[in-house]
């Protein structure tokens, strides 16, 4: 068993992962870095094997020291009695004395050499290491021809570091038509990397264990980013009182709901009530539906003339474009109420720098939660290139807008003013369907009504909203077919699982 320690969701860009292996390089004989990796990495394969240590094991070695790492294991594995063969390409050159001991070593002992993947074979486990953080360009050639075919295997698939074809740093696969290496699971050297996280990298990683070599923590440079868990907010994870009332928890104001468009502030109602907002109320652009007659606790009003006071504004959803819109996100950003912006009150914002220095110039909590190409108008780019740097993008949202960020999609970056970034661990693909982001906009309002601060509810909501999807998962409720609608009250049994469990 394999127990996660707090510090394995530090997240290290490859900048710093350079720096911390050159110290502990330094203070260590030669090839001892090597070797633990490839000791570390070994037992992992050990364990993924379980009972099926009969069966050979394929080990991809590539040019650097990742196969220097990758040529240890081998060693090791062959040490433990498995079929391990290595498969080196034709023409590769050793880059460093490591791996160049590291592959003596191999070819000293019983491991088995190839130098083209054999047709069919019916291996326990592959492992990659082609590439890991020395990866300087896309994957082409041979190398390219390795990777796709790896596709067609159906075997566990260990990935060494990083996997192959993939940028440790942005989580996007390297070059416009890339390819990378879709493991199962991951050992990340050295400390966590953003990428496996974000973007591409939940996919082609899979489960992350992190070994750190025997580094001395004291060592460690501050983190990059983190990895989000429910430590982040557990300070407000309040069990409730007796003796309250529903005035104690906050109203939510949902604005938007422009013709035709009743079903987004619908659900992101929901999604306030079932996170526990005292009252919720959902204010239409347009007449709309009088009452929701699934959740009839839902108040309605017109938005125009609806006095705000000092409830909880959640706006966007559903909320168009038109004069009466922008009127309404004007009053909202200018009062002294907490707010979160999504979907059309983002692009609003984006395209009017008016908007924008309002909600900069704002002292109440603010959350924004833009999809990627939302947060693209926010930065005047396209969603493409917020995607092939999603940190770097969230980062720059926070610091322009002065409020905290959830930059929606697969590992959501949610980013503080001042730099600070968490990386949202929970959460699958039946997240991506047609209202799911209403849902996320309503739970954070609820928890800013109900006191927490912009980042705690940011981190909070976000990591709820994807186990909540989780938890259906489990039930066999999607991930395909999941609907928005069904994750409140999911979100709802996560929220009272972690007060239970883990409130203070
Ligand atoms: N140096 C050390 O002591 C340690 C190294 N470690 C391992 O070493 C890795 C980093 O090693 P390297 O810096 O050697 O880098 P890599 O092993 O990731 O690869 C670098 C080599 O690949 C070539 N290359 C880059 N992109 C290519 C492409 N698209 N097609 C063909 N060739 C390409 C480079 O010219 C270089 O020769 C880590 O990811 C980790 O696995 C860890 O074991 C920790 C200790
Ligand atoms: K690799």
């Amino acid at each position: 068993m394999h127990d996660n320690a707090p510090m394995d969701n530090d997240l290290y860009t490859v900048a710093q992962l350079r720096a911390i292996e050159q110290s502990a390089y330094a203070a260590l004989p030669p090839g001892t870095l090597m070797r633990r990796a490839g000791e570390a990495a070994a037992r992992f394969a050990l364990e993924l094997l379980g009972g099926r240590r009969d069966r050979p094991v394929l080990v991809l070695a590539g040019p650097g020291n990742n196969g220097g790492d990758a040529l240890e294991l081998a060693s090791n594995l062959a040490d433990a009695g498995i079929d391990a063969l290595v498969l080196h390409l034709p023409g590769q050159r050793e880059a460093s004395d490591e791996t160049a001991s590291a592959h003596e070593r191999a070819r000293d002992g019983t491991v088995g050499f190839i130098d083209m993947l054999p047709p069919g074979g019916d291996w326990g486990l592959v492992v990659d290491g082609l590439f890991g953080i020395g990866l300087t360009r896309a994957l082409d050639g041979q190398y390219r021809d390795l990777v796709a075919a790896l596709d067609a295997l159906r075997c566990p698939i260990l990935a060494l570091d990083v996997p192959s074809g993939l940028d440790a740093d942005t989580g996007a696969v390297i070059g416009p038509d890339g390819i990378a290496v879709r493991a199962t699971h991951t050992i990340s050297f050295l400390g966590n990397k953003p990428g496996l996280h974000t973007a591409d990298g939940r996919d082609h990683a899979g489960q992350v264990r992190v070994d750190w070599l025997g580094v001395d923590p004291a060592q460690l440079p501050s983190p990059a980013a983190r990895l989000g868990s429910a430590e982040l907010f557990a300070q407000r994870l309040r069990p409730r009182r007796h003796n309250t009332h529903k005035g104690i928890f906050g109203d939510v104001v949902v604005i938007g709901g422009a013709h035709g468009m009743a079903g987004a502030p619908v659900l992101a109602a929901r999604g306030a009530m079932y996170l526990g907002a005292g009252r919720t109320f959902a204010a239409l652009l347009d007449p709309g539906p009088g009452y929701d007659s699934v959740q009839p606790e839902i108040m309605f009003r017109p938005a125009d003339g609806f006095e705000f006071g000092k409830r909880t504004l959640v706006v966007g959803p559903g909320m168009g474009g038109s004069a009466a819109a922008m009127r309404l996100l004007a009053t909202a950003l200018d009062s002294d109420s907490p707010l979160l912006l999504d979907a059309d009150a983002i692009t609003l914002v984006g395209a009017s720098p008016d908007l924008l220095s309002r909600l900069a110039q704002r002292s109440a909590p603010a959350v924004l939660t833009p999809h990627p190409l939302e947060g693209a108008r926010l930065l005047g780019t396209t969603a493409a290139a917020v995607q092939a740097d999603r940190l770097a993008a969230a980062r720059e949202m926070a610091l322009r807008t002065r409020a905290t960020v959830i930059l929606k999609g697969s590992g959501s970056v949610i980013a503080h003013p001042d730099g600070s970034m968490v990386i949202n661990p929970t959460g699958n693909a039946g997240l991506a369907t047609a209202g799911s982001g209403d849902v996320l906009a309503g739970m954070c309002g609820a928890l800013l009504a109900q006191g927490w601060p912009a980042w705690e509810a940011a981190l909070g909501a976000a990591w709820i909203h994807g186990a909540a999807a989780d938890l259906l998962v489990a039930h066999g409720i999607g991930p395909i077919g999941m609907t928005a609608g069904e994750l409140p009250a999911a979100a709802r049994a996560v929220l009272n699982m972690l007060v239970n469990e883990t409130g203070v």
